[in-house]
């Protein structure tokens, strides 16, 4: 739909987001732009997988998830994480609704790689129709679930889900909201990003654990069409934008 914007709000950064953030997003809403928000809720899930004495472990940023670990993510994020950006939203003044895979099909995906990360899987299609009406005049608040054709849940990486929503949206921008100012390169914020630049990174090290699957995501969503897609921890600036 035109003018959608995608946003994804990291489980840090749901923490802690500033008025920036809600008066950005009203301006948007003003300009009559459709916002659809995926949350993340990473360190939740750790957190509350910890206290549970369950194992947390994951690869290059993409959680190893059992059947326990999944329980424990569809809690803490359909039931902690998600209600709490969606009373903030509505605390300012705006219209908003929380979704989840479930509703009308919304979400559907396939296991990423079952043997290696178990109950983890990629966005594979969305609901398009309903979810274009949903955000005519309400602002999305959605979690990065999805369920198979034959139902079962699989936790899917926050970003990676956003990129893809982003793309099946027709998405004119995807912002990933971070808990850091954007990529970052000696402690400077690097403001352009090419894929060349990025491999250098990641060769070096530089780039490394949940920064990783952002710069996938990034890349990903900006080929297969979303002009505008970048990384900062305030709406207010411009963070690091990717070519
Ligand atoms: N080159 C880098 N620049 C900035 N952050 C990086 C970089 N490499 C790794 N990171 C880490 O990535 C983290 C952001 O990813 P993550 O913790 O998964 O955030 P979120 O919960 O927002 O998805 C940063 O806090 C930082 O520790
Ligand atoms: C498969 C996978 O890694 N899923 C993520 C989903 C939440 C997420 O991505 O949260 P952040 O954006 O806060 O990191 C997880 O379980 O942590």
């Amino acid at each position: 739909m035109e003018g959608t914007i995608v946003i994804k709000i990291g489980g840090n950064a749901s923490n802690q987001l500033p008025d920036t953030f809600f008066q950005q997003i009203k301006n948007w809403w003003d300009m009559g732009k459709h916002v659809l928000i995926i949350h993340g809720g990473g360190p939740q899930i750790s957190k509350w997988s910890e206290m549970l004495n369950l194992s947390v472990k994951k690869i290059d940023g993409i959680r190893v998830t059992d059947d326990a670990t999944l329980d424990v993510t569809k809690a803490v994020l359909l039931g902690m994480v998600q209600p709490k950006i969606c009373q903030y939203l509505s605390e300012s003044g705006l219209p908003v609704i929380g979704m989840n895979a479930s509703d009308n099909h919304l979400i559907t995906g396939e296991y990423l790689n079952k043997s290696e990360y178990g109950e983890v899987g990629k966005v594979t299609g969305i609901n398009k129709q309903w979810l274009d009406e949903v955000l005519e005049d309400q602002i999305g608040v959605l979690a990065p679930l999805a369920q198979t054709s034959d139902g079962q849940w699989l936790n899917v990486n926050a970003d990676m889900a956003a990129a893809k929503i982003a793309v099946e949206l027709n998405a004119e921008s995807l912002v990933l909201i971070t808990d850091v100012p954007g990529v970052l390169n000696s402690g400077k914020v690097v403001s352009q990003l090419t894929e060349t630049d990025a491999d250098d990174l990641f060769k070096k090290d530089i780039i490394k654990s949940g920064m990783m699957p952002k710069i996938n995501a990034s890349f990903a969503a900006h080929k297969n069409g979303v002009d505008q897609t970048f990384i900062t921890n305030d709406l207010s600036k411009p963070g690091t934008h990717f070519q």
